[in-house]
């Protein structure tokens, strides 16, 4: 027998319940809409904090989001590579794809990563359907730049299969290997792929998981985190080169979903317990938000009253 008084809680239950209370007008706001989460590699190697993310998305799922998990596996593939004697490079975030590479990375993500994350997600119940980019014609790519082999740009993305499978109530959880123009497969950044299946699927939000808080203004100044910028900021620092390595195609990526009406880009930690539930469900948030404009941001940001929030509620239904 264990006696409550000794559980000794941070929060009073009054506390506790006014800060349950307080997610409600962030709940509602994404019941009903489409989240496409990008889930890197790097945000997934430790298998305690994939289970919590992926409890976390069964979470948004139960409270009625349409959820498409797009996933990366750069470190698995990194891996992979090395066990065969492959080299790994990469040029603008991007890996050099020899065409043995190619069947390593197929192997790796469709293989390996896909179904671990699918399996990982239907312990709960038989909610997850993996996707490769090939399958239903999702992912339709052609060559990016000889330089850099069977790298792939994203020419299509047919979102039919994606869109039977969430109004089956299931959650496609999608490899980002391509279907090529030249009838081969092509390697898709996951973050490139997240961002083009974001706009095509008209998600109201996309949020790229990763293994930092967020975007620093200054990678090597910690207290530099940006909480939030506009699609032209974005582009801004893109165009100055303040950003490097792997942040360069999320950024990309984040620019393709706000171009193409994805409502928010988030960039999270997703090696922090919860950051989904705390990114959306709370005023601060704890990453960085991306947005068409300031006034759309703005409008958002202080904390709605129920009754206020139904109003806007219609007013953005297409979302
Ligand atoms: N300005 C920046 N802010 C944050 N991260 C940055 C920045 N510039 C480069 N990075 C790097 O981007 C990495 C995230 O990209 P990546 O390694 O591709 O992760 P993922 O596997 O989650 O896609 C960070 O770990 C960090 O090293
Ligand atoms: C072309 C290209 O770079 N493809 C990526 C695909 C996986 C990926 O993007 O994984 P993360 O999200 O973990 O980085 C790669 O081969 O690593």
């Amino acid at each position: 027998m264990k006696y409550a008084r000794d559980l000794a809680p941070a929060l009073t239950n009054e506390q506790l319940g006014e800060q349950l209370y307080e997610t409600l007008p962030w709940v509602k706001s994404i019941t009903g809409k489409t989240v496409v989460i990008k889930y890197g590699g790097a945000a997934m190697v430790d298998a305690d904090l994939r289970e919590k993310v992926m409890g976390d998305i069964l979470l948004l799922k139960i409270i009625g989001a349409r959820v498409v998990i797009v996933h990366g596996g750069g470190a698995a593939i990194n891996e992979a590579l090395g066990h065969y004697d492959l080299p790994v490079e990469f040029k603008g975030g991007q890996r050099v794809t020899t065409p043995e590479a190619m069947e390593i990375v197929r192997e790796v993500l469709v293989g390996k990563v896909n179904q671990e994350l699918v399996a990982a997600l239907n312990k709960h119940g038989a909610v997850a359907v993996g996707v490769s980019g090939s399958d239903g014609g999702t992912i339709l790519a052609e060559q990016l730049d000889p330089e850099l082999g069977r790298v792939g740009k994203v020419c299509q993305v047919n979102t039919d299969y994606l869109e039977t499978l969430l109004e089956n109530d299931y959650i496609p959880v999608v490899a980002t290997v391509a279907q090529g123009t030249d009838g081969g497969f092509f390697n898709i950044n996951a973050d490139l792929a997240a961002g083009h299946i974001a706009a095509a699927i008209h998600a109201h939000k996309a949020i790229f998981l990763t293994d930092v808080d967020g975007l620093y203004a200054d990678f090597a100044d910690k207290t530099s985190l940006i909480s939030n910028l506009t699609l032209d900021e974005t582009e801004g620092l893109l165009r100055a080169g303040e950003v490097s390595k792997g942040m360069i195609p999320k950024l990309e990526a984040c620019v393709t979903a706000l171009k193409g009406g994805v409502y928010r880009a988030h960039i999270i930690n997703g090696t922090t317990p919860h950051s989904l539930l705390v990114e959306l469900f709370t005023s601060t948030g704890v990453g960085t938000v991306m947005h068409s404009t300031l006034e759309s941001y703005e409008f958002d940001q202080h904390p709605h009253p129920v009754g206020a929030f139904a109003s806007r509620l219609v007013e953005t239904e297409e979302w």
